[in-house]
């Protein structure tokens, strides 16, 4: 708007006289269309990247304590293993913790499932397919996410443990990358439960007599995975790590205080 002075005021901009363009900002933005090949560029991914990250801190950061439980897509609802992914959402769920999963079909319905069932906080993740796929019908709060990486750190900032049931290749890629964040510190150590002995017991005995023997990791790294066939122990394994995080903190905290403590007391002594 140019107002009675000549003066025209866009955002932070002032123009005078000659340099007052004929246009406004919105005409400019609202008016024009130009070619449309922008849209695949990357500089315009980057912005639809950086949307998925705000949807998804903005959905996330108020929920409560969460766990992730990864597996496989491909298992049917009367599989024994689709029944141990909804006992293990369930008791979660009961003991307060929010369920996240991937938002598809199998282990991920299965675990949202038990928790939805149970009267927890069900939450999908769900990703962009090349072929057609809803959410899971147990989902109380869900987002499909076009980037892998994306939804990939929302189940790491926001998951307390990951929980791995049987999977493939999918479950296997979740599964070693938060080894891998633990491993490198990336993330506080957090529990990462394998459940199923007779699924995973052979890797983690290769993990143990090749990866740890070959020396391409470390001595205590195998220590990062727990395996159990329990639901109760997951979440007993949880609870434990979960109750040392919290415990460590405090410790931290209190030694901080005591240091500023002695702190005003040096400066007090002092002036
Ligand atoms: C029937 C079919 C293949 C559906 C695929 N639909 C999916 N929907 C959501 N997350 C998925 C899907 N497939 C793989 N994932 C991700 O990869 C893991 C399972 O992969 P997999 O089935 O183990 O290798 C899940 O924990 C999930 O996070």
């Amino acid at each position: 708007m140019t107002d009675s002075t000549g003066i025209r005021r866009a955002g932070p901009l002032t123009y005078r006289g000659g340099a007052i363009p004929e246009t406004t900002t919105d005409q400019r933005l609202l008016d024009r269309r130009g070619p449309a090949d922008w849209v695949h560029t990357d500089p315009w991914r980057v912005l639809r990247i950086q949307s998925e990250f705000v949807e998804g801190f903005g959905l996330l950061s108020e929920v409560g304590h969460s766990v992730s439980v990864f597996g496989s897509a491909r298992v049917k609802p009367e599989s024994p293993k689709y029944t141990l992914g909804e006992t293990i959402g369930s008791r979660l769920a009961e003991v307060g913790y929010t369920v996240i999963t991937g938002g598809g079909p199998g282990v991920m319905e299965a675990a949202n499932k038990g928790a939805q069932l149970a009267g927890g906080t069900s939450i999908g993740l769900g990703i962009e397919l090349p072929f057609e796929q809803a959410l899971n019908d147990y989902i109380d709060v869900g987002v499909t996410f076009r980037y892998f990486f994306v939804r990939k750190t929302m189940f790491v900032k926001y998951s307390q443990a990951f929980v791995v049931l049987p999977g493939g290749f999918g479950t296997l890629d979740e599964l070693f990358e938060a080894i891998t964040l633990v491993q490198t510190g990336k993330v506080t150590r957090f529990p990462v439960v394998l459940v199923g002995s007779d699924f995973w017991g052979g890797l983690v005995d290769w993990i143990h007599a090749t990866l740890r023997e070959e020396g391409v990791i470390s001595p205590e790294d195998p220590d990062l995975i727990r395996l159990t066939d329990d639901p109760d122990e997951v979440v007993d394994i949880i609870h434990k790590a979960h109750v040392d995080l919290v415990r460590r903190k405090f410790e931290q905290n209190r030694v901080a205080e005591t240091a500023k403590d002695v702190e005003e007391a040096k400066e007090a002594a002092e002036s």
